[in-house]
């Protein structure tokens, strides 16, 4: 539990900030990354690579389950594609009788150049407290992985009023002693696999309050920081959050495990192709 006094003196800090103007959209790497949870075979993830085409001016990263995550940078490799690899989770130990985990120096010894951590489904099935997501996030940054720390509310929390302050408390939680790079994305947990976005408005100022708790935290380095949306996105709703100056980029489940929807999605966020 954080210490009452440090919690009030950080709240004290982002009521500061957010007086403050700190965006600066093309300063930041946009990012489309594909979390296709656990879906996909071997042939499936062939496939699949072989027809996605990614684009300049976006980042790709493809997050496939642990058992695709070797061939699918391999495969990614030989064809001399630029999309990159993440998994989809970490344990926060270096090694040890963990069984059916992985850790981080493994992920970094098959090729694995980011991991997404405490998604709301590790949160939900899995019981990962923001301590636990701390830790990962500081065995990934130790291992020279990005991670994709994840955030974002419940319906209930969203409708008794406490966005802010579970987002808060998750982006505090989570970056306890953390002063690498890292992406952060916002995923509302009412959006997730519903069929039901935000709308690019609501992402948008969720997104801005999240880059001033950042400032709170970091100081100038929140400038940097990519903050992706992710929830229910598709190459429909796309366009609209890359309008926004504070979405860069989005995290995608369903609409990611198609080659051809998910290349429409990287086409919106090629910065230069908008
Ligand atoms: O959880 C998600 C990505 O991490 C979002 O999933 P959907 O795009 O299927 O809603």
């Amino acid at each position: 539990m954080m210490d009452q006094a440090i919690k009030s003196y950080i709240e004290q800090m982002v009521r500061d900030a957010l007086g403050q103007s700190v965006t600066s959209p093309s300063a930041r790497t946009n990012y489309a990354i594909a979390n296709w949870k656990m879906n996909k075979t071997f042939s499936e993830m062939a496939v699949y690579l072989q027809e996605l085409k990614s684009k300049e001016g976006v980042s790709v990263v493809i997050c496939p389950p642990s058992q695709l995550l070797y061939p699918a940078g391999l495969m990614a490799k030989q064809q001399g594609s630029t999309v990159s690899i993440g998994a989809q989770n970490v344990h926060e130990a270096d090694k040890g009788a963990y069984t059916g985990e992985v850790s981080a120096s493994m992920l970094k010894d098959i090729g694995c150049a980011y991991v997404i951590i405490g998604h709301s489904e590790r949160r939900q099935y899995f019981n990962e407290n923001d301590q636990q997501v701390n830790q990962k996030i500081k065995q990934a940054i130790k291992e020279g992985l990005t991670p994709i720390i994840c955030i974002g509310e419940t319906i209930e929390q969203k409708n008794s009023g406490q966005t802010e302050k579970v987002l808060t408390t998750q982006l505090v939680g989570a970056l306890q002693d953390i002063d690498s790079d890292f992406i952060l994305a916002y995923e509302p947990v009412w959006a997730i696999g519903t069929g039901e976005s935000a709308t690019a408005e609501q992402a948008q100022s969720t997104h801005a309050y999240i880059r001033k708790v950042l400032t709170a935290l970091l100081g100038g380095r929140a400038e940097g920081i990519s903050i992706l949306y992710g929830g229910s996105v598709n190459d429909k709703n796309a366009a609209e959050f890359s309008q926004m100056p504070d979405i860069d980029g989005v995290l995608v489940g369903g609409a990611s495990l198609n080659a051809e929807s998910f290349e429409k999605i990287i086409a919106v966020f090629a910065k230069g192709d908008m």
